[in-house]
């Protein structure tokens, strides 16, 4: 199943003093999704910010809201980060002993669930919950950091999974966070992602430099 290719620049690389006219600029530089990482500093080594942080940036942008749950446990937050203005949220399945139930919570809460792979979880921890989720996100790099180089093993995994998904006759996204760039975006592309987040390379210059970036990452550069 061919989708257009999306992209998803993370906030993480904005001018954190700044997320709100840096949400704007984004959307208004052509970007197709927000990606709102959220860290814990206990699942991983880092502290982002929380629902209050997703809720302020609700009215500087029209785009879905991708919301990265790098969190443990996750399901006793989801609600307040569905409430605060996330269309679409994944989570770690390392993260809670019962990754089905909170793929049903968040499809309770009317949002779009995802699962997210690290580079050591392998397909299997997703494979039992492809038929009800919208999204696999496909991590390479290790969570937790902005700036990190691309681990390049992760592509022959992207295409495993794209190959056990169109098998499975499934509508599925496969998306792909960390170290993409407009040298890295194609060959991940190539197996078989769909949606890409970008960091770095869509924040690199500020403000006026958003459109090229995204036109590079898209391959329109
Ligand atoms: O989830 C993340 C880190 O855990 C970020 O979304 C990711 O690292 C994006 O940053 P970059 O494009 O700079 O690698
Ligand atoms: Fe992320």
């Amino acid at each position: 199943m061919v989708k257009p290719v999306l992209i998803a620049p993370s906030i993480l690389s904005a001018d954190f003093a700044r997320l709100g006219e840096e949400a704007r600029a984004m959307t208004e530089a052509g970007a197709d999704w927000l990606h709102l990482d959220i860290m814990d500093g206990h699942f991983v080594p880092n502290i982002t910010f929380g629902p209050s942080v997703v809720k302020a940036l609700r009215p500087w942008s029209a785009l879905p809201f991708d919301v990265h749950l790098m969190i443990g446990p996750a399901d006793p937050y989801i609600p307040a980060f569905a409430e605060a203005g996330a269309d679409r949220i994944s989570f770690h399945p390392e993260a809670g002993p019962h990754p089905h139930r909170t793929v049903q919570l968040i499809r309770s809460l009317g949002k779009a669930p995802g699962v997210v792979l690290s580079p050591g979880t392998p397909i299997a921890m997703v494979e039992e919950l492809l038929g009800d989720i919208d999204l696999v996100l496909v991590m390479t790099v290790n969570p937790g950091f902005g700036g990190q180089s691309f681990i390049e093993s992760q592509v022959d995994k992207v295409a495993r999974l794209r190959e056990m998904i169109d098998k499975a006759g499934l509508d599925v996204r496969i998306e792909i966070d960390g170290g993409v760039t407009p040298e890295t975006a194609p060959r991940v592309v190539a197996a078989g992602a769909d949606t890409l987040v970008a960091g770095t390379a869509a924040f690199r210059g500020g403000p006026a430099a958003y459109a090229a970036n995204i036109a590079a990452i898209r391959g329109n550069g």
